[in-house]
């Protein structure tokens, strides 16, 4: 299992140009450069602390490109305040948060602010705006980051990320209150990806959405994850999700990462909380259903 502090890049890769694809224009690559390096995002000796109650001390972690992370820990271990820490909504205590190899916590505002339009997030209810309607809603990001494009085009790259999460063309013209929890969900997800992100952080994104409404927005997430190159910090207490999308898993608990790996890595460790987690009572059934549907996809007539 890897170690969240000692499996990075040599630390001279950590904030170098050639971590981006080079176009030949630095207006171009701006706008198209890809992140080319190993971890898009590293954390480092993060502490963040509210008054007296210290809620992480010390803590690092590295999302690998490419991966699904999903992110676990008992209810108030800090999951959602470590997500703000790296998306910036939270000034850490201490610690260094690094994003696509630029420095979120030191580095030039300039340079933060192009950071910034490569990731979208979820936020755990979809945080919509409920005055504006789904179209609305994923425009609003693309009038902050590139307001010179013409309305016509906005509101058809609206229409496109909608119907790529799967709702129907109508849902564009919908306010949220006449969305299904699901279809909010899907419109939230609309919107993070109204600027092309190449990382997407998505927040419980299947807590109150019933079990066929939560695998679906499983697949969801894995096709997209594939289909855009994306890489993922998933946050969830979702046992199947876990089971069925992550590519690894990291554990908070006692103010930090105590392990980051594959389900099986974590559970050769004998941490008394993974114990319980990954293979109390719910554990055990989503070990099961995912043991079923391998051995279904394995009979499945090939091509079916
Ligand atoms: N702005 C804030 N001011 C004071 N305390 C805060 C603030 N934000 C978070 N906290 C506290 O930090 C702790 C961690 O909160 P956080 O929301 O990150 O937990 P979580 O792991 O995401 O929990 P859950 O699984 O229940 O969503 C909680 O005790 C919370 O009350």
């Amino acid at each position: 299992m890897s170690d969240p502090r000692d499996s990075g890049p040599p630390d001279d890769q950590a904030v170098t140009p050639g971590l981006f694809e080079d176009f030949g224009d630095p207006d171009v690559n701006s706008r198209y450069e890809r992140f080319r390096g190993e971890y898009p995002i590293v954390v480092e000796g993060l502490t963040n602390r509210f008054g007296e109650q210290t809620v992480h001390e010390d803590l690092s972690l590295k999302v690998r490109r490419g991966e699904i992370l999903g992110v676990v820990g008992g209810s108030g271990t800090g999951k959602s305040v470590l997500m703000r820490s790296i998306i910036g909504l939270q000034t850490p205590t201490e610690g260094h948060v690094e994003v696509f190899g630029r420095s979120l916590t030191d580095g030039d505002p300039e340079e933060v602010v192009g950071v910034r339009n490569r990731w979208g997030v979820l936020f755990q209810g979809g945080a919509l705006f409920s005055t504006l309607t789904v179209g609305e809603n994923v425009e609003v990001p693309l009038k902050q980051f590139y307001p010179d494009i013409a309305p016509d085009l906005m509101h058809e790259i609206a229409r496109y990320k909608v119907m790529l999460t799967g709702l129907p063309e109508e849902a564009v013209a919908k306010y949220p209150a006449e969305l299904s929890g699901g279809m909010r969900k899907r419109a939230g997800l609309a919107r993070a990806l109204a600027l092309d992100p190449e990382l997407l952080f998505l927040d419980e994104p299947t807590a109150g959405l019933d079990p066929i409404g939560a695998a679906a927005f499983d697949v969801l997430t894995r096709d997209l994850q594939r289909a855009l190159g994306l890489t993922v910090f998933l946050i969830t207490h979702d046992l199947d999700t876990l089971y069925e999308i992550c590519d690894r898993v990291a554990v908070l608990a006692d103010r930090r990462v105590i392990a980051v790996g594959t389900i099986p890595e974590l559970l050769e460790t004998d941490h008394p909380w993974i114990e319980e987690y990954f293979n109390g009572p719910r554990g055990r059934a989503a070990q099961a259903s995912q043991a079923r549907a391998k051995s279904l996809d394995k009979s499945a007539p090939r091509g079916a």
